[in-house]
């Protein structure tokens, strides 16, 4: 298996002893590759087997074809450096779990899919696992639970599995798996642990497990394997880097191993860096796209370095320039290198040839996962012309934005929307989607396909409408919504509707599970060229005596879920994106409408991963969701909604959002955000969300009221709204008809309860 010496090949030491020499690291790779398949084959495989239309074997038939017909795919492409369990049937971060033997007993299944969709889905009335952003996209992880208790139990069937499976197929990988530092960073601590507990406690059991693992994949034959580390590009504390140094130390000098490569990405190690570079292992991999070699190259002499120059992380075709400047100066100081993707390709849809509708010159421009490998095989064989990019599509500076001005103080505004809306306390809404049907999603298609008439969708979408409002004042909600029916996503929608922007016709990107977005292209200057909203929020409020809310998508949130044009910074074009959102709100107020709901569920995902750098970008994300907002008139109510949001961390930019009414997730946390100093002095609306709307789960009256009563001690009077944690299109109508009259329910005991609740403190 190892190949013979080469003279950059580091050799280290263990025990007295010398491991054999590392074997020689492919010249070209990639950190990980998209898995749910090229037309979502997976996707479908798993929605089958959960709707009991397919039985396991079916489902892993198709996991074995896609793994093999990636495999394939990439060999053809001349990709030597191949990986290995980067396949997952839900989430890397609960196959980390399972691997270790630390997933919750409560979700323990005969086999080990259906325990990770018990975990991550819910099963027999028990909640799921956490759900949330993976460091900075918007993929979302399962959270493990560790706790003094968890007792760890390597158990290394799938990587194993993974690795034959590629050997059968003449194809040699290097097994992936999340590392030992990011697992227990990631972990929260199970609700029995004492105050004070952190996962990072149990380091020594969970080596344990590793070294057994690694002991396993080396007699199965592998040379290398990789440890993803990316929560080392984020701050860490002298205590976690030291943590660090003891985990690879420890791993580095195990006698029986293979090769180690640690990968970091999603940004530049700096202090970590020299913590790996003194540990034994023999490679380390550095995001070379959001960070930059450290100045003295002298740090990783001794390792291999796995030089990420490919962007995973958007569409654009590499600079071949840059990317071999870096590439040279390495090199150039003898450091032995391997040409590599930023982080796993995961983010990027899988290929560009599936596209038949993109603009010819935006074409030229684009990179999708299976471009991205050729231009690292290029890049190794030392191409210089491959990717050479073309000049961004606008080349002149974009247009000044004018200066806008904050509306009038919050109370004046309260006042004006109480006399125009005249709402009950404690008022219940949802937060805009109502289930995307089957037969939504199919008009949609056919339309698409020139095969439905426009006129005739538009009265499928007005037949939903009607539907759904008839369905909530029946249920005796106070603040209706029209929705959404007429929205593919919330996002993509809006880039149909704006110049500036080209959506793909099969770019899926995984989200989470089996849930899937477009990511569209932003590679123009942003313009609103005429209503987008309008003409559905009119049917909506022609159709009832309620208030319907108007429904957009925030500045910051279009741009956080797009492919973003890198030739102008990122605030530069959330204040584009801004403006336009602000005419929209204007149009919507002009046609009467008296509540605007802007949502910005991405403002906390797009927070930089550096302390350092967190003030500057929330104060030009809360100034463009300002420009988005602050053109309303007093007596207009503006809502925002934000989901996933970790939001303890932004709380004060949400406040300094300004928005009359916010609603935040809280449900799978059990209002947790509740007992934020910097939320209980939140002077305007607030709905904490007392429906988990991503599990089937329906929530209990005696739940709610007890949830919104908990709300009621915490926030000032007269404040708390009702409502469910985010929008509930991938819920079915059964139980989100059941789950909301439970809600009105709740919200009506609580509202006449005799007993005026007292603030505790
Ligand atoms: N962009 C984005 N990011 C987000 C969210 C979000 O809503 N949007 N929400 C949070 C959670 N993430 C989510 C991501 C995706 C979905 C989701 O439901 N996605 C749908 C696809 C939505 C979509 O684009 N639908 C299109 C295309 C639907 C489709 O599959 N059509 C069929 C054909 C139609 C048929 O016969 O069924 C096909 O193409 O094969 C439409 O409705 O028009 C899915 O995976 O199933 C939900 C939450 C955070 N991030
Ligand atoms: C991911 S946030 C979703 C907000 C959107 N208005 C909805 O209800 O679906
Ligand atoms: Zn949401």
């Amino acid at each position: 298996m190892p190949q013979p010496a080469t003279p950059h090949r580091p050799v280290p030491e263990s025990a007295g002893r010398r491991r054999v020499a590392a074997p020689e690291f492919p010249a070209a790779t990639i950190l990980g590759y998209p898995r749910i398949g090229p037309r979502r084959e997976l996707k479908r495989a798993m929605e089958a087997y959960w709707a009991g239309k397919a039985d396991l074997a079916q489902l892993r038939e198709t996991g074995r074809r896609l793994r093999a017909g990636t495999w394939t795919d990439l060999a053809g492409r001349g990709l030597a450096g191949q990986v290995s369990n980067t396949f997952s049937d839900y989430d890397q971060v609960l196959d980390a779990a399972l691997l270790l033997g630390a997933v919750p007993d409560r979700y323990r299944r005969s086999t080990p899919e259906d325990t990770v969709f018990a975990a991550a889905r819910g099963a027999d009335g028990l909640a799921p696992l956490r759900m949330t952003k993976w460091f900075d996209t918007n993929y979302h992880y399962l959270v493990p639970e560790i706790g003094p208790e968890t007792r760890f139990r390597a158990d290394p069937a799938k990587p194993l599995a993974e690795y034959a499976e590629a050997r059968e197929l003449g194809v040699e990988t290097r097994p992936v798996l999340l590392g030992p530092v990011t697992f227990l960073l990631l972990s929260e601590p199970t609700a029995g642990a004492p105050a004070g507990f952190t996962p990072l406690s149990r380091l020594d059991a969970v080596l344990d497990a590793y070294e057994q693992i690694l002991g396993a994949l080396a007699d199965a034959g592998a040379g290398w394997v990789q440890l993803d580390e990316p929560a080392l590009v984020a701050d860490r504390t002298p205590d976690e880097l030291a943590a660090t140094a003891t985990a690879y130390r420890r791993l580095g000098g195990l006698a029986h191993r293979p090769a180690l490569f640690v990968a970091s990405y999603f940004g530049a190690l700096r202090e970590a860096l020299p913590v790996l570079a003194a540990s034994p292992v023999e490679a380390i991999g550095l995001d070379l796209v959001r960070g930059e070699l450290p100045d003295e190259l002298d740090v990783v002499r001794g390792k291999v370095i796995v030089a990420g120059v490919v962007s995973g992380r958007d569409v654009w075709r590499t600079d071949a320039t840059r990317a071999n400047e870096q590439l040279d100066r390495l090199r150039a100081a003898g450091v032995p290198v391997s040409v590599s993707t930023s982080c796993s390709l995961l983010h990027v849809p899988y290929d560009l040839a599936a596209e038949t509708d993109l603009p010819a010159d935006l074409t030229g421009q684009l990179a999708f996962a299976a471009q991205k490998v050729d231009e690292v095989v290029a890049l190794a064989a030392g191409d210089t012309g491959t990717g050479t990019v073309p000049a961004p599509v606008p080349a002149a500076a974009p247009a000044a934005l004018p200066p806008v001005t904050d509306r009038s103080p919050y109370p004046v505004r309260a006042a004006a929307q109480a006399a125009r809306l005249a709402l009950p306390d404690l008022p219940t809404t949802t937060i805009g989607s109502f289930p995307q049907t089957g037969e939504l999603r199919a008009a949609r298609a056919e339309l698409a396909a020139g095969r439905l008439d426009p006129a005739r969708y538009d009265a499928i979408i007005e037949a939903e409408i009607d539907r759904v409002l008839a369905l909530q004042e029946q249920l005796g909600l106070d603040v209706l919504v029209h929705g959404e029916p007429e929205r593919n996503d919330m996002v993509q929608y809006f880039a149909e509707h704006l110049d500036g922007f080209a959506v793909t016709g099969n770019g899926w990107v995984q989200s989470y599970g089996s849930r899937c977005t477009r990511p569209p292209i932003l590679h123009g200057e942003v313009r609103r060229t005429g209503p987008i909203t309008v003409r559905w929020a009119r049917y909506a409020q022609s159709r009832t005596d309620r208030p319907v809310k108007g429904m957009l998508t925030g500045p910051v949130t279009i741009v956080a879920w797009s492919f973003v044009r890198g030739d102008l910074p990122l605030r530069t074009v959330v204040h584009q994106v801004a403006e336009a959102v602000r005419g929209e709100v204007a149009d919507l107020e002009a046609e009467g409408i008296g509540i605007v709901q802007v949502d910005e569920p991405a403002l906390r995902e797009l927070l930089p991963l550096r302390a350092a750098e967190r003030d500057d970008y929330l104060d030009w994300a809360v100034a463009a969701y300002r420009r988005a907002t602050s053109g309303a008139g007093d007596d207009t109510q503006i809502h925002t909604h934000l989901c996933y949001s970790d939001a303890d961390e932004v709380l004060a930019a949400i406040d300094a959002l300004d928005a009359d009414v916010t609603s935040i997730e809280s449900a799978r946390s059990h209002g947790r955000i509740l007992v934020e100093p910097a939320l209980r002095s939140f002077a305007r609306g607030l709905g904490p969300g007392v429906y988990d709307i991503h599990s089937q789960r329906v929530p209990s009256v005696v739940e709610i009221a007890d949830e919104l009563r908990a709300a009621r001690v915490a926030l000032p009077a007269g404040r708390v709204w009702a409502n469910p944690d985010c929008g509930l299109k991938t819920r079915g109508y059964a139980e989100v008809t059941e789950a909301l009259r439970n809600l009105v329910a709740a919200a009506r005991e609580v509202r006449h309860a005799a007993t005026v609740p007292v603030r505790r403190d």
